[in-house]
């Protein structure tokens, strides 16, 4: 019987020698429809690698085999089961197989086992996908996917491009946190803990993790499971600020994405030791540092490669140098992280600056960096963008690439949108002009055809250039125009949104919250979406405007400037563009620009309608990143580890 190709690359016996093996979507479901398959596959090549030689050993577990012997007392298991909160997931690691599959060979289970689920079903119909040339294990490690959990754009990417590269072939796992704080605790009800717990040598103690998991849209959905991610509040802090704890609570999230490769069985078997580890933000950032100071010189995950995804280089997880002892790493590693800030930074005389950066471990010990756009992967090597990092981006450049963000089009579809009470499609847009009115309804603004509506929607932040709008507002209410702002964040922005709603009742709606379908009616109902941001590493709401046939404008920054073509009436082939992007970031040129994608809107209706048609016609599917991912992984196994 021929070896599946899904996870086979974890169980060969080096890189070298394993032939790697194209593994499909109908493969990977049908593996894990198929656990007898895989474990009479899987003991066959643990035969194989025990005939290896000297180095090999017998195997009892791949946990034992893999990870504890070789980083000796670093991850030992504690005796005794702690109690689940939930029951047991029967279906992992021990399924009993009810098919009789002996005989079977390999290809006419690719072409006759297919266990497609409904919604796949209904993603597969959306797009063929096309395979990929070569598949790995990839395991995302990220602070929020969504649905389980979002806070902004890093959730909506970390929710959809898993997906899409398991789709297109590769054995795809996402490691979070299981974030219970009242309000997502439901999404993840259909996560089972998957009987693995660990224990973590760090903060002075021993911190016990486990494991809950749900397979979902082919990818394995692993979520780290530890009393400081209950809690009530956002994911990352309450209102009283960012939590005191996200060094210890991301230090956990990181140990427990390097072990659970070794030791989860997902479908009958680990993902092993050649995978490639897309760590996002700094709450991922310890994983390369780890994967070099604490897994390589014991052998192993020499076999790995880790790539840095940059979403927002604003955060860096930066904390008090005195806490580097409390990460468990040797003390010869401190360098990785090791951080000073400028003189002007720090607090007082005595204050020498020093600090430990995860973010900067990573940029010193990833394979490769991505950032979301190329855009921001220029501008982060500028003293302007760099937020500090700049200088150690630039000696990377050579390992740096931008990808811009795609979107999940099966969340973000005007055709078929739940959030929605109506639908529309490039060729009838009538729908578009029916959630404009029931918006303006459900807003309570008098319900107009004729005036333009302009939303916003993001995170109350310095970044996204709030003070802009705000001092813009004046001039703007002066005009026929609608304004509608769905944001949360700092709470002195917060108060202005509700005190301009009562000036301008007719005018001016602020949403304080966080509300997904809010964002989505927004999304579609408005005729402009508003983007001053300061920076924008991609910024994913200009995309889902364009694909709402929402016209977007926008700073001329980062992965806006990459993403909306301002509009030209007398370009070579007619009219082009898809919205518009000011620069500089000034009040005026802001009111410049949305002065002129009024009038276009009021007087020159062809044009706006082919600005609306040309945004939504462009493809946003994650199809073509997805293949840019894979070349940069490509190149990351070509070459030896970047910290050996
Ligand atoms: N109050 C609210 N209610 C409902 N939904 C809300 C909301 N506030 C924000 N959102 C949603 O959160 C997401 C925000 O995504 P963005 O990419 O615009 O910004 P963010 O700065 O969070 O992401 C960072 O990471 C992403 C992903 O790489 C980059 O695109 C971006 O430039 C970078 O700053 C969107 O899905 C938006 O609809």
């Amino acid at each position: 019987m021929a070896t599946p190709g899904v996870g086979a690359a974890c169980l060969a016996p080096s890189a070298a020698t394993a032939p790697r093996r194209r593994a499909d979507p109908a493969r990977a479901r049908a593996c894990h429809a198929r656990p007898r398959l895989l474990q009479l596959v899987r003991r066959r090549c643990v035969a194989e690698l025990s005939r290896e030689g000297p180095a090999s050993r017998p195997l009892h577990s791949p946990a034992q085999q893999l990870a504890p012997p070789l980083v000796p007392g670093l991850l030992a298991p504690p005796t005794q089961a702690p109690s689940p909160t939930t029951e047991p997931d029967a279906g992992v690691g021990d399924l009993e197989p009810e098919l009789h599959l002996e005989g079977i060979d390999e290809d006419s289970v690719d072409r006759t086992v297919v266990v497609v689920s409904e919604q796949d079903s209904e993603i597969m119909d959306a797009k063929e996908q096309t395979p990929a040339k070569v598949t790995r294990s990839i395991v995302f490690v990220t602070g929020e996917a969504a649905p389980y959990a979002k806070s902004g754009g890093l959730g909506d990417v970390c929710g959809s491009l898993p997906i899409a590269l398991a789709a297109r072939g590769h054995r795809v796992m996402v490691v979070m946190p299981r974030y219970l704080n009242g309000s997502s605790d439901k999404n993840y009800a259909k996560a089972f803990y998957t009987g693995k717990h660990i224990k973590i040598p760090c903060f002075g103690g021993s911190h016990e993790v486990t494991f809950f998991h749900e397979y979902r849209d082919s990818v394995d959905w692993v979520f780290v499971d530890h009393p400081s991610y209950h809690r009530p509040g956002s994911l990352y802090g309450d209102n009283f600020g960012a939590f005191g704890d996200n060094q210890f609570r991301y230090t956990l999230l990181c140990y427990a994405a390097c072990e659970a490769p070794l030791i989860l069985e997902l479908g009958g078997y680990i993902y092993g030791q050649s995978c490639m580890f897309v760590v996002n933000d700094w709450h991922a950032s310890l994983v390369p540092v780890l994967l070099a100071a604490k897994y390589r010189p014991y052998g192993v995950y020499r076999d790995s490669r880790s790539t840095l995804v940059i979403h927002n280089l604003a955060h860096q997880g930066v904390e008090p140098a005195s806490t580097y002892p409390d990460l468990g790493l040797p003390p010869e590693w401190y360098g990785a992280l090791e951080w000073v800030f400028p003189e002007w930074a720090r607090r007082h005389a005595l204050d020498k600056g020093e600090a430990v950066n995860f973010l900067k471990g990573a940029v010193v010990t990833a394979d490769r960096i991505v950032t979301v756009s190329q855009g921001y992967s220029w501008e982060v090597t500028t003293a302007e963008g760099g937020q500090g990092l700049n200088e150690l981006l630039s000696s990377r450049k050579s390992v740096l690439n931008g990808i811009v963000n795609g979107i999940d089009i099966n969340d973000w579809n005007p055709t078929t949108d739940k959030c929605l009470p109506y639908h529309y499609t490039v060729d009838d847009l009538s729908g578009k002009a029916k959630c404009k009115a029931e918006l303006q309804k459900e807003l309570g603004l008098p319900v107009r055809a004729d005036v333009p509506l302009i939303g916003f929607i993001g995170r109350l932040d310095y970044q996204k250039g709030i003070d802009l709008i705000k001092m813009a507002i004046p001039d703007l209410m002066r005009e026929d125009v609608q304004f509608v702002m769905l944001g949360s964040g700092d709470p002195a922005f917060e108060g202005w949104m509700r005190s301009t709603e009562s000036s301008y009742k007719d005018k001016f709606r602020g949403w304080v919250g966080f509300s997904v379908p809010v964002s989505h009616r927004i999304t579609a109902g408005c005729d402009i979406l508003l983007m001053p941001s300061r920076f924008e590493p991609c910024g994913l709401n200009q995309l889902y405007a364009m694909q709402y046939g929402t016209v977007p404008v926008v700073h001329g920054t980062g992965g806006l400037r990459d993403t909306v073509e301002t509009f030209n009436p007398f370009g070579e082939k007619g009219e082009e563009g898809t919205g518009w992007a000011f620069s500089p970031l000034t009040v005026e040129k802001m009111l410049w620009a949305l002065r002129t994608a009024m009038s276009t809107y009021r007087d020159h209706k062809p044009s706006w309608e082919g600005l609306m048609k040309r945004g939504m016609s462009k493809d946003h599917t994650w199809d073509h990143a997805a293949e840019q991912y894979e070349q940069i992984f490509e190149w990351a196994f070509v070459d030896q580890p970047y910290v050996m």
